[in-house]
């Protein structure tokens, strides 16, 4: 049976100008996708943090690479995070799809030199026993820092990798990577095919942006879709749209 890992993006599923707030258009789009891929094969979902996650980490000053070791800040981010996780396991749920739960903090950890490792045991039977696992982007333990952020596009690297998934996608609020004209370039293959115009995010992000995002999916190994929401339905037939990233 193919296996699908689906990202979706804190852009997608919340209004990432206000705190905590779902984005309940783009929501109801992204689970209706999810619930026809999983009517026809396996799906691991990914989503990332948009307004709930990011903010809370701007607060305690944490990132991909800078930690803490206050357990409140910690717990204000990951809390956040479940919040978030809840809203898209109901709007699942309300479509038929058996969705689960899998928070990232009690399942993984990062090494000194920021290597993810995460334990690929609950989402790897949830799926044999036909459910849909959910992770998201979350705060994780770190070696040597406390704890740091894990984003959704970092998991997805490992859970594609880890799981040998046939197809991986991002969707995200643009429709591809953006040239400096703002056109969608169709495929990347090197960093330096969209360097000039790659920026970070435009709403509070400690994750880095599309140009982390393509940072981490040119590691990948497979190719990785990323398009906007008009794209979901594409995707989910199987055709390529927005960018495709092809790492070496
Ligand atoms: N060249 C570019 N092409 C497309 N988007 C770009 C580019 N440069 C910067 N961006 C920014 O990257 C954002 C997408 O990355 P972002 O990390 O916010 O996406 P996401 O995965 O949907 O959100 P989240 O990180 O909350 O899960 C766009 O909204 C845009 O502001
Ligand atoms: C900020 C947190 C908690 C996770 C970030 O995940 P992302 O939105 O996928 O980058």
């Amino acid at each position: 049976m193919s296996l699908v890992v689906l990202k979706l993006g804190g852009s997608v599923v919340t209004d990432k100008d206000e705190l905590e707030t779902i984005d309940k258009d783009g929501l109801a789009a992204a689970a209706d996708a999810v619930a026809t891929l999983a009517e026809s094969g396996q799906v691991v979902v990914v989503h990332g943090a948009g307004s709930f996650g990011h903010p809370h980490a701007a607060d305690h000053d944490v990132s991909s690479d800078t930690g803490t070791h206050d357990e409140i800040g910690v717990r204000a981010i990951h809390d956040a995070m479940k919040r978030l996780n809840d809203a898209v396991l109901d709007a699942l749920a309300e479509r038929g799809v058996s969705a689960l739960p899998v928070h990232p903090l009690s399942a993984g950890a990062r090494e000194t030199d920021g290597s993810l490792s995460l334990s690929l045991a609950a989402t790897e039977t949830m799926l044999a026993e036909g459910f849909v696992p959910v992770l998201h982007g979350d705060v994780i333990a770190h070696a040597g820092e406390g704890a740091t952020i894990v984003s959704g596009d970092d998991l997805v690297v490992s859970l594609a990798s880890g799981l040998d998934a046939d197809r991986v996608g991002l969707c995200s609020t643009v429709p591809g990577v953006l040239d400096t004209d703002g056109a969608v370039i169709p495929e990347i293959t090197a960093f330096a095919d969209a360097a000039d115009a790659l920026g970070g995010s435009e709403s509070t992000d400690v994750t880095g942006g599309m140009a982390a995002k393509v940072r981490k999916l040119l590691a990948l190994g497979a190719p990785a879709h990323v398009f906007g929401p008009d794209g979901l339905s594409a995707f989910v037939a199987g055709e390529s749209p927005g960018t495709v990233i092809r790492g070496e």
